[in-house]
C-alpha cells in the first residue's frame, strides 16, 4: 500500500484579516518544528485577502507551512466581478484550493457540473484542488450518505485525466458534522472515505486510488482527531473552527501523540 503522508489544513472561512493571519501563522510556525513537518504536511486556507500576506512571511521565512484559497474561478479572465483566477492564486504561490465546500454548494447554488469547471481551472494552473464532498442530515438518516457522497465525487472529477486525479485531495464533509460540535464517528468517517477510494480504483485504478489523500472534516479536535485517524482510508483532516485556535491546531498535527 502506498504511504500517503497526512495533510491537516485549516480551512479558517470567513475568519482572520490579513494583519491577524500573519500573526497567526508566525505563532503556528513558532509552535511546529521540524519532526511535525517530516511526518505531517500542514497548510492553512485563509481568505483571499489574506494571501498576499501570508505568501510573504511563508517565502520570506522559509516556513514548511503551506497555504491555499477558500474558492477559484471556473473562468479563465474576464468579466466576472468579485471572482479571483486559478491564475492569480498560482502567482501567490498557493499549493491548494478548496473545491466545492458545502457552504459554498449551499449558499451559492454551487453544482457537482461548478465543481468539475473549478477542478479542471485548479489543475490548469497547477494548483492541488481539495475537493470537498459529504451529505446532509435528510440523506444520512435514509443511510444514502455513500451514494450521495460517490455520486458528487462523480460529477466533480468528469473528464479530469488521471495525471490530474492523482494529486488531487478529497475532503470528506458530512454536512450535519459541520460546525456542530457533532463529529461523525470513526466507522462513520472510514465508510464513505473507503467507499471514495473504492470508487477513484474504479474511475481510474487501484494504483491511483492508494495515492490520493481522503481527509475528513466536521467538529475535528484535538480530543477526537486520533481515533479518525486511526482509520485507513483517512489520511487528514479539514480542520474548521479548531483552526482557528494555534494550540488545538497543533494538538490535531500532533494527533500521533494525543
Ligand atoms: O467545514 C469544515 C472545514 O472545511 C469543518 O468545519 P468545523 O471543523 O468548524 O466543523
Amino acid at each position: 500500500m502506498a504511504t500517503r503522508t497526512p495533510l491537516m489544513a485549516g480551512n479558517w472561512k470567513m475568519n482572520l484579516n490579513h494583519l491577524e493571519a500573519i500573526a497567526h501563522v508566525q505563532k503556528l510556525a513558532f509552535a511546529l518544528n521540524d519532526k511535525d513537518h517530516e511526518a505531517v504536511e500542514v497548510a492553512v486556507l485563509p481568505p483571499f485577502t489574506d494571501l498576499r500576506s501570508v505568501q510573504t512571511l511563508v517565502e520570506g521565512d522559509k516556513l514548511k507551512i503551506r497555504y491555499g484559497a477558500q474558492d477559484i474561478s471556473a473562468h479563465v479572465s474576464g468579466a466576472y466581478t468579485g471572482e479571483v483566477s486559478g491564475a492569480m492564486l498560482a502567482k501567490l504561490h498557493c499549493a491548494y484550493v478548496v473545491v466545492g465546500h458545502s457552504e459554498r454548494r449551499q449558499y451559492h447554488n454551487e453544482t457537482d457540473g461548478l465543481c468539475n469547471a473549478k477542478v479542471k481551472a485548479a489543475y490548469l494552473n497547477d494548483l492541488t484542488p481539495i475537493l470537498c464532498v459529504g451529505e446532509g442530515l435528510e440523506v444520512r438518516r435514509a443511510g444514502d450518505q455513500v451514494a450521495h457522497t460517490l455520486a458528487q465525487v462523480d460529477g466533480a472529477l468528469k473528464d479530469v485525466p488521471a495525471e490530474h486525479a492523482a494529486s488531487i485531495v478529497i475532503a470528506y464533509e458530512p454536512v450535519w458534522a459541520i460546525g456542530t460540535g457533532e463529529v461523525a464517528t470513526p466507522e462513520d468517517a472510514q465508510e464513505v472515505c473507503g467507499a471514495i477510494r473504492g470508487r477513484l480504483a474504479e474511475l481510474y485504478d487501484r494504483e491511483l486510488a492508494e495515492k490520493v489523500r481522503i481527509q475528513y472534516g466536521g467538529s475535528v479536535k484535538g480530543g477526537n482527531v486520533a481515533a479518525i485517524m486511526a482509520q485507513p482510508d483517512v489520511d487528514g483532516a479539514l480542520v474548521g473552527g479548531a483552526s482557528l485556535d494555534v494550540d488545538e491546531f497543533v494538538r490535531i498535527v500532533r494527533f500521533r501523540d494525543q
